[in-house]
């Protein structure tokens, strides 16, 4: 990004290499691993701008499972893609910043006027692509609903864990790694990988690992499976299977995009277990994706409601659950009684999502005109305005660009007021 350089006329501290309007050390929560700041993912089909991901913000902290729900199309797997780099062409992350907590590679680019660096954040949408790339596995992983997708089905499961090991055992293995896991980038990882094939080659002590972590997952007799192909392997088998490779590289965020969506309600409720057991004894943090509010109420310490590409309300799983502010979250929890409900659907909303496309989205609610608290203003007026939700909601913080305050719904004034 290149407005993070700062003119040559400034004098930049070192250690406060930052774009914006917030250029001081340290500004970002110290235990925040993730700090995403007005991300926007765009994709630029022939049917026009599909504006797929909106400004969205949100905190991931150390030991936490943050939940990402909403209704499909709503932008949650992209945020996801958008955070590891993965977002394919047509699509690109157009705005934002992505800060990650990584004391090493902040002092690596600290210097480095073209990478933002804000204490021990660094925000990712400015290293170079090779370094983002290196960090998956060793900073980030990631599974998905189907496992076949992780899998290549010609090599074993244990070749393929043990080689996700040997990603981290290189990145190890690197002279700047002393002080952090998670170095795994710069010359000597780059041509280590360029010697080091990628395929078939792993060493005995990888494979003992891959056996111990298809153990961790609870795979039964892991020695033996550890060299069958993952088409021998049932669907909740290789579920397993690859929470074990995401494991293999010692992530510090774990993406968990639908992952027990596929699996029947036993499994998947085993599948849930089990993540929660290694999030715990790991210590990482893990960004959970579901349409499924039961899976939120089981597993997550906080919540990011989206809709339309937009974070329309994120706080503490019973803030949320219990006082919810965005009319678009009072919908999606509907009738749900309480968090003790063990399986809460969601309720269905009338009309239908929006399609996104930039050409058909004006400057309103896009949630209004299936919003039942709708005004004549929500569908007209320009409607945004900042809310401090925490100073306001205690623990909730309304996020959206359209926030919704219950104690200023003034019929004539709904969006309006201080909006602009
Ligand atoms: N490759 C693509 N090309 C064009 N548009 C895309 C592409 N991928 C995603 N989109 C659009 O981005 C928007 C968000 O999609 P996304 O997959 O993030 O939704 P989601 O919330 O994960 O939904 P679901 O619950 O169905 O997985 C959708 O409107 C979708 O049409
Ligand atoms: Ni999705």
């Amino acid at each position: 990004m290149s407005d993070t350089t700062p003119p040559e006329n400034v004098t930049v501290p070192a250690d406060a290499v930052r774009g914006g309007d917030t250029a001081l050390t340290g500004t970002l929560g110290p235990d925040n691993v993730l700090s995403v700041e007005d991300l926007s993912t765009r994709f630029f089909t022939e049917e026009g701008q599909i504006n797929a991901v909106e400004s969205v913000s949100f905190d991931l902290r150390d030991n936490e499972i943050l939940g990402i729900v909403g209704e499909s199309g709503s932008g949650k797997s992209v945020t996801a893609l958008s955070l590891i780099d993965l977002v394919e062409s047509p699509g690109r992350v157009t705005e934002g910043e992505i800060w990650y907590r990584n004391p090493d590679l902040a002092d690596e680019f600290r210097a480095d006027d073209a990478v933002g660096v804000d204490g021990d954040h660094v925000d990712l949408r400015t290293v170079p692509p090779r370094v983002r790339r290196s960090l998956r596995g060793p900073s980030f992983s990631t599974i998905f609903q189907d496992p076949m997708s992780s899998f290549n089905p010609s090599i074993t499961v244990g070749e393929q864990i043990a080689e996700a090991v040997e990603v981290q055992r290189r990145a190890d293995a690197n002279p700047r790694s002393t002080r952090s896991r998670t170095q795994g980038y710069g010359l000597g990882r780059f041509l280590l990988d360029g010697i080091v094939p990628g395929g078939g080659y792993t060493s005995d002590e990888s494979t003992e690992r891959a056996i111990e972590l298809l153990e961790r997952v609870g795979i039964p007799i892991p020695a033996e499976r550890v060299d069958e192909y993952p088409g021998e392997f049932s669907g909740g088998m290789l579920q397993r299977a690859m929470i074990a490779q995401a494991l293999a590289g010692e992530p510090d965020v774990l993406i968990a995009d639908e992952p027990t969506t596929a699996l029947d309600v036993t499994i998947q409720a085993q599948i849930l277990n089990l993540l929660r057991e290694v999030q715990a004894d790991r210590g990482m943090s893990i960004v959970l994706i579901t349409h499924d509010l039961g899976v939120i109420a089981e597993m997550c310490d906080r919540v990011c409601v989206m809709y339309a590409g937009e974070v329309v309300e994120r706080g503490t799983l019973d803030a949320v659950f219990d006082d919810a502010v965005h009319p678009y979250t009072e919908g999606l929890l509907g009738s749900i009684p309480d968090l003790e409900d063990p399986r809460p659907r969601l309720q269905p909303i009338e009309g239908n999502v929006p399609g996104l496309v930039d050409a058909e989205m004006d400057d309103r609610c896009y949630f209004a005109d299936r919003c039942p608290k709708a005004m004549e203003s929500c569908l007209a007026k320009p409607a945004e305005r900042v809310v401090d939700a925490d100073a306001e909601h205690g623990a909730k913080c309304v996020l959206a660009d359209r926030p919704y305050d219950p104690s200023e719904a003034l019929p004539e004034d709904h969006f309006g007021g201080d909006g602009e």
